[in-house]
């Protein structure tokens, strides 16, 4: 109220052109004020803790990353301020036992990411673990592969999550074992994404990312600024 009272006092206090207008004021504080829920999924051990430390220390301004995390038990929160909106960021416990929490964040998210443990899913390569049959999806050739398409298709098959735009991090590509992302993109996410169980349409993409370097975790926050704001008539933020 402050900020639109006062671009009223300018505009009707000012003499010359290039001066906010009423729209001007009531367009600015809507985006000044808005606030978005992005919502970290993955299976444990992903690297979603260790992500979203560094985007707040990306955003805060002595921002050191605490790289030293432990599973997570419960949920931590941040909220990033950036030029024209802010982001509430939900980072929740990936462990098996855990994810029956994860719904419950659902309704009031504008956005998910889901972090995948690149390292850890085979060559990410669903059809050759589909041919390879229940026996032949040993851990040591697929990894967690089948375990992370299962809890993909779990999240967007739910009601509560159509429509909301989906952000696939490719994480620990700093790691020589990982799976390139085009594989994770071709074998996997897409996969996923346009079967039966890959829920409504809905905006996705996906990225590589090192949340332990810093490498791509900008152009993640910058994806995710950009599809919250397309998709605000489906999910408005909230005004604060
Ligand atoms: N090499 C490498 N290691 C990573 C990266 N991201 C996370 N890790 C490591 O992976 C382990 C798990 O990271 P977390 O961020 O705690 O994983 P999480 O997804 O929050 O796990 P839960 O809280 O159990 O759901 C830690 O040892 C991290 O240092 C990465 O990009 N590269
Ligand atoms: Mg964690």
């Amino acid at each position: 109220m402050y900020h639109l009272m006062k671009g009223l006092y300018l505009y009707a206090t000012s003499k010359e052109g290039n001066v906010p207008t009423y729209a001007d004021c009531k367009a600015s504080r809507a985006d000044t004020y808005s606030e978005y829920s992005i919502l970290l999924l993955g299976l444990d051990n992903a690297g979603k803790t260790t992500l979203l430390e560094q985007i707040k220390a990306a955003h805060s301004p002595h921002g050191h990353p605490n790289l030293k995390t432990v599973p997570t038990v419960g949920q931590n929160v941040t909220t990033i301020t950036l030029p024209d909106l802010y982001l509430k960021l939900w980072d929740v416990g990936g462990q098996h036992t855990l994810r029956g929490l994860w719904q419950s964040y659902y309704t009031s998210c504008h956005a998910i990411v889901f972090v995948i443990d690149s390292t850890d899913v085979g060559d990410a390569d669903l059809e050759r673990l589909a041919a390879a049959g229940k026996e032949g999806a040993d851990e040591e050739r697929f990894g967690r592969l089948d375990e992370c398409r299962l809890v993909l298709e779990d999240v967007l098959q739910n009601q509560e999550t159509e429509g909301v735009p989906l952000l696939v991090l490719a994480n620990k590509q700093d790691r020589e074992d990982c799976v390139e992302v085009v594989r994770i993109k071709e074998g996997l996410v897409r996969k996923v994404v346009e079967s039966e169980k890959g829920g409504s349409v809905r905006d996705s993409r996906v990225l590589p990312c090192s949340a332990l370097t810093g490498t791509g975790v900008q152009e993640a926050v910058e994806w995710l600024c950009s599809r919250v704001k397309w998709n605000k008539e489906s999910r408005p933020p909230v005004m604060r």
